[in-house]
Formats: structure tokens, sequence, C-alpha cells
């Protein structure tokens, strides 16, 4: 897989989109997420596509088994690189994702990584316990959601640098810890709570590192990117 910093698209549509990636010379790897894809639909995901970058598609499915497979199946078709789905609709989902995916993968084509979301990195252990009333620790309900992940047959986990090693050391080098939440030292946190520089990311064990506000809202996107590339690389 590509270990390129994944670039959040976190965009209201198309124009913002394409404004944004025409900065750039080379081919990135890009995540379209909830806010784009509501707006835009499967159209961005082949528009992004077909300019050659790579996709993850990160709209953190959650629902009864069925209904996943399905959409996932559906999804399937749009040759994305790494989907996602909350790791709290259970191992069934989970496995019912697997199956739709593999269903829908057309005949030759590359299956795209499955990942399941475990904590949000916007979560603190504190609302973890009052509004979820999960009574492990934070990092406990992580990587138990990572087990299940994992006998459930997927590819890796979103989770936040804080959580990485753990889940290295418990399920193995393959299993991907890909890392939201990340900023430059200093950097404003807005509502990301486990948080992380680039480099700290690479010492702590991510696999790979997703960027949204700390590149797009820069005021030279293509200067921050390659900022963060530097940190991210040079470990
Ligand atoms: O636990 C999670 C899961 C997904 N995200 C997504 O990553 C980006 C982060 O954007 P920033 O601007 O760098 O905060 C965003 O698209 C989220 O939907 C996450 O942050 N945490």
């Amino acid at each position: 897989m590509n270990t390129k910093p994944i670039i959040a698209l976190d965009f209201p549509g198309e124009k913002e989109v394409m404004g944004f990636l025409g900065q750039f010379e080379e081919k990135l790897f890009v995540k379209i997420g909830m806010e784009l894809y509501m707006q835009e639909g499967p159209t961005i995901v082949r528009k992004v596509k077909e300019q050659g970058h790579d996709i993850f598609l990160d709209l953190k499915l959650h629902d009864i088994p069925n209904t996943v497979k399905s959409a996932m199946k559906g999804l399937a078709g749009l040759g994305v690189d790494l989907v996602n789905v909350h790791a709290a609709g259970g191992r069934m989902m989970m496995e019912g994702a697997l199956e739709g995916l593999e269903a829908g993968t057309p005949a030759g084509a590359k299956r795209a990584a499955l990942i399941a979301v475990t904590q949000l990195t916007s979560t603190t252990e504190q609302r973890m316990h009052d509004e979820q009333k999960v009574a492990l620790s934070l990092k406990e309900s992580v990587l138990h959601y990572a087990q299940l992940t994992k006998q459930a047959g997927l590819h890796g986990v979103v989770c936040s640098v804080h959580e990485a090693q753990a889940i290295r050391e418990a399920c193995g080098d393959d299993f991907l810890r890909v890392t939201p939440g990340i900023r430059m030292l200093g950097g404003e946190a807005h509502d990301q709570q486990r948080i992380a520089t680039p480099d700290g990311a690479k010492k702590d064990g991510s696999s790979l590192i997703v960027v949204g506000r700390a590149i797009t809202g820069a005021v030279n996107p293509v200067k921050a990117y390659q900022e963060v590339c530097n940190l991210w690389e040079a470990n």
C-alpha cells in the first residue's frame, strides 16, 4: 500500500476539491469522507481516481450486517484503495462488509483494504465513560475493537497514534494502524483530542497518517504537505 500521508479532502464540493488538487504536481493519497460524498456522491470518487490519486473512502459504515454488506458491494465497484466501517457495528457486520467487498470487486481488479474505526480521535476517556458507558480504559477499548476487527478478517483499524504501538504488538505489523488527529507542533487541535505530530506518529507505530486541516487550511497547502511528508519520512 502507498504510505504517503493521506490528505483529507474535507471540502463542500467538486469545485473546491479540483481547485485544491490542481495546486499539486504529484499523485497523492487522498481521503474522501462524508462531507464531500454526501454532496457529490460516487461521481467525485471517479473523477479523483481518473486523475491518478489513491483514495481512502471514509464513510464509516455502521448498520445491520445485511445492509452494510450490500452497501459495501456497491462501493467495491468504485475502485478505491481503502474503505472503512465502524468496529462498534460488531463482528458479524464487519464480516458482512468483507463479503460485500469481495462480491462487488470486479474480476481481475484489486480489492480495497477494509479497516474499522475503533474510538474516534475526537473522543476522550472521560467522554467514552460518560457517554458510551464503557468501563474500560480508552486504550483497552481501542485494543478490544482492534482484536475484534482482526478476528473478523479485516486489514486494520483507524485509531489514534496513542494506541498504535499497542495494536502493533497485539495484532502484528501487517495489521494497519491508520491514524488521523495529526497536527504540526503547536498547531490548533480543533475538535481532535488524541493528537500527534507526523514524526511522532511514525515513531509510535502508525502505518498511515491522515492529515486534513493542517494542510487544507494552510496558506500554502503544497508547502504544508511537503513539511508533513518530510517529518513522516524522516524517521
Ligand atoms: O477517528 C477518526 C476517524 C476519522 N477522522 C477523519 O480524519 C480527518 C481528520 O481531519 P483533520 O482536519 O486533520 O482533523 C477528518 O476527515 C475526519 O473525519 C478523524 O479525524 N478521526
